[in-house]
């Protein structure tokens, strides 16, 4: 118990504790937006949060800000907590394999969504703030800028980047310090840590189990299927055993609650397609039995192109530093951060990237394999539309003013990278050196494969809460903002079913 004598959630890799059990609701992904969504969804209905990954707790890669980004060079296939694949294009990419999400192996950068993106979204404007303002309260910290930070931070203003905001939440132009997930003590705080604020004896977590995917019935022809329980196996593929879970049958003819998947941009839309709802053509090539012919399911995933530069001719042993400012630039366009980051175990090297915001170039993903603990492949088409390679020459044009200004090259000397001017070379060097800020998104996007609720079209009881749904990237980073969803989309949830609750609770 903790001291107060609030019991912590319970957590268990015996899969057998929950094999044939049912639950209000179900949760596949303990994420960004799967936790914060099921600590929510406790408060009122019991919640089986389901996660492929282990516990972040205790876990030095995961808590521990000495050994931030150590977690992403060395991955293995099945049980590393960062999961590494390369992208059709040949770009190398991670994704979080714990519970936390990627929120447990990221840059642990905090800065909410612009007014604009949260009224595209169709979004309670109150709301998104309370449930910012919950995330922020628990898991959220202000960073004490170290030198290289405030070198970057006065590159940026020199580089033009104005006006300078000092610390800010908020999504303007200029440049400004954001917050963090790391503590005053370099403790990395998941999205795990908002499972406390939850009810306890409302959610049991199931770690280190693999969702392969939705079970559904059908009441009557013609009818919507329902999707009612899930099918998982154990991660470490110690046995071929698949089990189930279920969705408590309503009593007195009520309302059912929902599978909801939070598996993040990969691992949503491949839950969907090995459940049988994506376009036909490639779910027979698999033989996987049809549940819904949805041809937008994987369509359209996109990642933000990025350049970085790299200042150290020779690796230095520096303790590893992750983003704290941001200089965002030309109408929004352009976001530049800075970290120090790891290389091998006792090598680091200083690094400014900066980030396209709104590229045009879309992709697509699709099932490699129907074991889901395989990488589904996904190809982003860095820079295939001519905008993005136009745009990506003004981002290396302001990268470079940014890397050669006073501050930066006093500090840092002269980045790795060959200063070239010519169109034709600038050109040439963000297509051989394009790579991901880890910001990829889309794949069940609200409007083609969920409605503005979050539910899946042309079936009963399931939706999809994650960076899936998103067209674009939302802020400077997407971690605010899926944190915030998570709460909003469950606070939602809970108002949509007050009734259900008071006649089921007097
Ligand atoms: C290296 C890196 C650095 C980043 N830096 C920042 C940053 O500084 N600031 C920022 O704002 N954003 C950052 N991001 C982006 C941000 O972390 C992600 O956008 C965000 O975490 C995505 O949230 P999500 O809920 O969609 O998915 P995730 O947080 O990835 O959660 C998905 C969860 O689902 C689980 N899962 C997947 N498939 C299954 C399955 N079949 N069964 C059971 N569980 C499953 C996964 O293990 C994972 O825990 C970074 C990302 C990465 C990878």
């Amino acid at each position: 118990s903790l001291p107060q004598g609030k019991e912590f959630t319970y957590m268990t890799s015996d899969v057998n504790e929950v094999s044939g059990k049912s639950f209000d609701y179900i949760v596949v992904g303990g994420g960004a937006a799967g936790c914060p969504l099921a600590a929510t969804l406790s408060e009122k209905f019991s919640v089986l949060l389901v996660e492929r990954g282990g516990s972040p707790h205790g876990n030095p890669l995961v808590t521990d800000k000495r050994y931030y980004g150590s977690s992403l060079i060395q991955t293995d296939e099945f049980s590393s907590v960062a999961q590494s694949f390369v992208s059709e294009d040949g770009v190398r990419n991670l994704r979080g394999r714990v519970l936390g999400g990627s929120t447990a192996i990221n840059g642990g950068f905090y800065s909410r969504a612009s007014e604009d993106f949260v009224k595209r979204s169709g979004w309670d404007g109150e709301l998104v703030k309370e449930s910012y303002a919950w995330v922020e309260a628990k898991i959220v910290f202000t960073p004490l800028l170290t030198p290289w930070q405030t070198v970057v931070k006065f590159g940026l203003l020199e580089a033009g980047i104005l006006p300078y905001n000092g610390y800010s939440l908020e999504h303007i132009k200029g440049t400004k310090m954001g917050r963090t997930v790391f503590d005053e003590w370099g403790k990395r705080h998941t999205s795990a840590d908002l499972l406390e604020a939850g009810n306890p004896k409302n959610i049991v977590v199931l770690l280190n189990a693999t969702v392969k995917n939705i079970i559904f019935n059908t009441n009557g022809k013609g009818k919507e299927k329902r999707a009612n329980g899930i099918r998982f196996i154990k991660s470490d593929g110690s046995s071929n055993h698949t089990h189930e879970a279920y969705l408590n049958q309503p009593k007195n003819s009520g309302t059912w609650g929902d599978i909801i998947l939070s598996a993040g941009a990969l691992g949503s839309p491949q839950i969907l397609l090995l459940s049988g709802i994506g376009p036909h053509d490639h779910l027979k090539d698999f033989n996987i039995p049809i549940t819904l012919d949805l041809k937008e399911v994987g369509q359209g995933t996109q990642d933000n192109p990025a350049i970085g530069f790299l200042f150290d001719t020779v690796p230095q042993v520096r303790l590893p530093e992750s983003p704290e400012v941001v200089g965002i630039a030309d109408d929004f366009k352009f976001i530049i951060e800075a970290g120090v980051v790891p290389i091998s175990f006792n090598a680091s090297t200083m690094r400014i990237s900066a980030k396209m915001a709104f590229p045009a170039s879309r992709g697509k993903l699709e099932l490699n394999s129907t074991d889901p603990r395989i990488n589904p492949s996904v190809k982003f088409n860095y820079l295939a539309n001519k905008k993005d390679l136009d745009e990506s020459v003004r981002m290396v044009q302001l990268l470079q003013r940014v890397a050669k200004s006073r501050s930066v090259s006093s500090f840092a000397g002269k980045p790795q990278e060959k200063t070239v001017s010519s169109k034709h070379e600038l050109r040439k060097l963000c297509k051989n050196k394009v790579r991901t800020f880890y910001h990829y998104h889309g794949g069940c996007t609200v409007g083609s494969v969920v409605d503005d609720d979050y539910r899946v079209y042309g079936v009963q009881g399931l939706r999809v809460i994650d960076g899936s749904t998103f067209q674009v990237s939302p802020g400077t980073n997407p971690m605010a903002t899926l944190l915030m969803l998570g709460r909003y989309q469950g606070i939602k949830i809970l108002e949509e079913r007050k009734d259900f609750i008071s006649h089921q609770n007097p």
